[in-house]
């Protein structure tokens, strides 16, 4: 990793002032852990454990209490005006939520249910044809995650959840992807079981949809933050790509969660759930007040990742989320993780940059290693707990 001094402005906090959906009374303390129930939420951002004071009545600060909605048809339309209408929309959920539904997205309705459907009867399929691609065998974590195997909580018994992990692939042949040399060759685990034969074309189906969705996205974030619509295109032309398929059975235990309180490390994150009468995904708000994304079907929910608060330098919110699935039903999702090129070297853009300031260029692709081997590995413990984190925390973890 190269030394950095790079500093971003904000705390990720999501205290800004500029969508309708700031309000100061919220009443949902956090309730996973109730040995402190309004004290502070613990949550890893970059792979550190931080907290944040729960904070109540007068207290409390404005900040989102709802997700925004987003039509984003516009994406497709010729005129350059609609597009950057959706872009100012899009860039104001960035900043001040770093979450949104998007609705409207393009990618078939069809493709997400029969996806879904392969999910179900994947995770159905006896242990030991999961097992087969068990992602200890992968440096990149590629395949099968087993029940509690992932622990981005380390104050919980582990995540109640499997899943398993693909991304770009140059050896497979369904990716028509150009081999990098320069590059690492992460290499995907397919089952070779004849019952699990349905799932890779399944999965595929949905990987080739989201990279189409995740490039058009790509270029009204570049508009969003006022630049030249194909502005990123030269940095992701073989980007670093994940599909996540995870299954959440309903949790009986209270302190369990389905995934830990964390923020993303990617560029951005598409995530389509399947539908619960009890919301699971939750988003931390900035008076510590965990806020439910209710599942609609059809819609795609949106998050910016670490990379993306990072190059504009805090302005954007790298929002901390979890999933409790606290319902009867058996939850599904599918996330599709977006990251530039692995040999693209990125730093704070030139309009974020403050004067004096010095920002240094980070590799991709070693920001990512990194991240991922202490979100799966290293598991911090959380540190003193005589204060939150305002003030304190920028992101700057690399
Ligand atoms: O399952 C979900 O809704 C979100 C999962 C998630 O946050 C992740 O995999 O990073
Ligand atoms: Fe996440």
């Amino acid at each position: 990793m190269p030394t950095t001094t790079t500093t971003t402005t904000n705390t990720n906090t999501n205290t800004n002032t500029n969508t309708n959906t700031l309000t100061k009374s919220d009443p949902r303390p956090d309730s996973a852990h109730s040995e402190e129930p309004d004290a502070f939420v613990h949550y890893h951002d970059g792979g550190i454990p931080g907290k944040r004071r729960i904070l109540t009545s007068a207290a409390a600060k404005q900040t989102f209490t709802e997700l925004p909605r987003i039509d984003m048809r516009r994406m497709f339309s010729d005129s350059l005006e609609d597009r950057k209408e959706l872009a100012k929309e899009v860039g104001a959920a960035c900043r001040d939520v770093g979450f949104f539904y998007a609705v409207n997205h393009g990618v078939d309705e069809q493709v997400l249910d029969s996806t879904f459907e392969a999910l179900e009867k994947f995770f159905k399929l006896p242990t030991q044809v999961k097992m087969e691609t068990h992602n200890k065998k992968s440096a990149k974590f590629r395949g099968y995650e087993a029940f509690l195997e992932g622990k981005l909580d380390p104050r919980t018994r582990g995540d109640l959840k499997e899943g398993f992990l693909m991304g770009e692939d140059a050896t497979d042949p369904e990716q028509n992807r150009p081999m990098t040399p320069s590059t690492s060759t992460p290499r995907n685990q397919w089952p070779t079981s004849p019952s699990a034969a349905f799932f890779r074309p399944a999965i595929y189906s949905y990987y080739n949809h989201m990279l189409a969705f995740s490039k058009r996205l790509l270029s009204i974030f570049a508009l969003a933050l006022k630049l030249p619509e194909d502005y990123f295109d030269a940095i992701s032309t073989h980007p670093m790509t994940n599909v996540r398929a995870v299954h959440y059975p309903p949790q009986s235990v209270p302190s369990d969660v389905g995934i830990g309180a964390h923020t993303d490390f990617c560029w951005f994150t598409l995530v389509c759930q399947s539908h619960t009468r009890e919301p699971a995904l939750q988003v931390l708000n900035g008076n510590g007040h965990w806020v439910p994304v209710t599942p609609e079907p059809n819609t795609f929910v949106v998050n910016i990742a670490d990379f993306l608060k990072l190059v504009t330098g805090g302005t954007w919110q790298s929002t901390v989320h979890r999933v409790r699935n606290i319902g009867l039903e058996h939850r599904y999702s599918m996330p599709f993780f977006f990251s530039p090129n692995e040999d693209a070297k990125v730093s704070v853009l030139d309009r974020f940059r403050k004067e004096g300031q010095v920002y240094d260029e980070f590799l991709v692709g070693d920001y990512f290693q990194t991240r991922l081997d202490i979100d799966r590995t290293t598991h911090l413990e959380p540190g003193d707990d005589d204060d939150d984190d305002e003030g304190k925390r920028t992101g700057a973890v690399y």
